[in-house]
C-alpha cells in the first residue's frame, strides 16, 4: 500500500518502471557430508529482494531512501547505477538504460558505498587515485586542478592527498572515495548509507558538502541511510521500501504524521506538577518536578492546549513530534501495513 503521494518533477532524471531483482542463492546445508552432497546435486532459492518498485527523480530532487535492513535499498541502487541487471521492469537515468553501463552514462553519475568506499587502487596515494579518475573520466586538466582545490577544502582533505589510499582510517577513505566520486561533477548522485563509520564532525561535514554540490550544480541524489537526522537534514522527499516494495513516497513530515497518530506536550508548570491531574489531558510520557510529557492525539491537540492553558499554571509549553528515529524503529518493528 503506498500510504500518499507528493508532487514530482515533470522531466524524470531518474525512473524505476516495475523494477524488480530476484536473486536465485545457492542452498547449503549444515552438517557432515553436507559440503560434499552440495557438489553432487546443487539446490537454490530464490529471493524476491525487489518487487514491482517504479517511481520518478527530478532534476535536482535529493530524494531519501529509506527502509529497514534487507528492505532492498542496495539492490535498487545497484540496479540504478547499472552494477545489477533487473529480473523485471526497467530503469532510466540521464535517458540511459544503466545497465548498458555506457561509457557515457558512467561518467555523468557516481555510486559511492559507505560500506565499501573505494578511493581506487589501494597502492595509489588518493592524488594519484584522482589523477587515475581523471583520465578515466575524461576530465580536462584545468577544470581537475579547480575541482581538486575545491574538494580539498571542503572535504579537508590536504593531509591525506599524499598518502596510500590502504593506510587510510575508514573516515578518511570515505572522505578520498567522496572526493574522486565528485572530481568529475556527475548529475546523479547514489550515495548508499555514505555516512556509515563517520564521526559525527566527519558526518556533518559530508552532510554539508552534498547539500551545497547538490545546490551549486543542480545534481540528482538518491540517498539511503539509516541515520533519519541525516534523511531530515537533506532530503525534502523519501521513498520508504520494505520487503522489496514501495510503501511510501512523499515528505517526512507527512511520513511522520502517517506514522504516529499522537504528538508530544511538553508543559513547563509554575507550580508543582504533581497538583495536576495529567490524566484528564492526555497519557503521560515523562515527568520531573517541574515538566511532564503528555501523548496526545494529534487531532486533540488544539483543544488540549487550550484548556491546559485555561486550566493550568503553565510557564511554558511545546508541541512536539516523537523523534523521528524512535518513530522508524517502531515502525520497522512492527513492519509496514
Ligand atoms: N547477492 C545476493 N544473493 C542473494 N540474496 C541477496 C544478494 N544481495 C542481497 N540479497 C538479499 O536481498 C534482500 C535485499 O538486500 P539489500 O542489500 O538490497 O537490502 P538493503 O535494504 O540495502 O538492506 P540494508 O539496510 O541491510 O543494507 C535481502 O534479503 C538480502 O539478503
Amino acid at each position: 500500500m503506498t500510504l500518499s503521494e507528493t508532487g514530482r518533477s515533470s522531466d524524470p532524471v531518474v525512473t524505476a518502471d516495475g523494477l524488480g531483482m530476484t536473486y536465485r542463492a545457492p542452498v547449503r546445508h549444515s552438517g557432515p557430508g553436507a559440503a560434499f552432497r552440495s557438489l553432487l546435486r546443487k539446490e537454490h532459492r530464490d529471493i524476491e529482494a525487489v518487487a514491482d518498485v517504479s517511481f520518478a527523480v527530478g532534476a535536482g530532487e535529493i530524494v531519501g531512501f529509506i527502509g529497514p535492513n534487507g528492505a532492498g535499498k542496495t539492490t535498487t541502487m545497484k540496479i540504478l547505477s547499472g552494477i545489477l541487471h533487473p529480473t523485471a521492469g526497467q530503469a532510466r537515468v540521464l535517458g540511459f538504460v544503466p545497465r548498458r553501463r555506457q561509457h557515457e552514462y558512467l561518467t555523468q553519475i557516481a555510486l559511492v558505498r559507505g560500506s565499501q568506499p573505494t578511493a581506487g587502487p589501494a597502492e595509489l596515494t588518493v592524488l594519484d587515485n584522482l589523477h587515475y579518475r581523471r583520465v578515466l573520466y575524461d576530465v580536462p586538466l584545468s577544470r581537475f586542478h579547480a575541482n581538486v582545490e575545491e574538494l580539498t577544502h571542503t572535504l579537508d582533505l590536504a593531509t591525506i592527498l599524499g598518502r596510500q589510499v590502504r593506510a587510510l582510517s575508514l573516515g578518511e577513505r570515505m572522505r578520498a572515495a567522496l572526493a574522486i566520486a565528485l572530481l568529475h561533477r556527475p548529475r546523479v548522485l547514489f550515495l548508499d548509507e555514505p555516512t556509515i563509520g563517520l564521526d559525527a564532525s566527519a558526518s556533518a561535514a559530508f552532510r554539508r558538502h552534498i547539500a551545497r554540490y547538490a545546490a551549486d550544480t543542480g545534481a540528482t541524489v538518491l540517498l539511503t541511510s539509516h541515520y533519519m537526522a541525516e534523511v531530515e537534514a537533506l532530503c525534502p522527499r523519501v521513498i520508504l521500501i520494505d520487503h522489496g516494495r514501495l510503501r511510501y513516497d512523499g515528505s517526512l513530515p507527512a511520513l511522520a504524521t502517517n506514522l504516529s497518530p499522537y504528538k508530544l506536550l511538553r508543559v513547563t508548570t509554575a507550580d508543582s506538577v504533581r497538583a495536576v491531574d495529567w490524566d484528564a489531558y492526555g497519557q503521560l510520557d515523562a515527568t520531573d518536578s517541574q515538566q511532564v510529557t503528555l501523548r496526545v492525539p494529534r487531532r486533540d491537540v488544539p483543544a488540549v492546549t487550550g484548556r491546559l492553558l485555561a486550566e493550568v499554571p503553565v510557564a511554558d509549553l511545546t508541541v512536539a513530534d516523537p523523534p523521528l528515529e524512535a518513530m522508524m524503529d517502531q515502525f520497522y518493528r512492527a513492519g509496514v501495513a
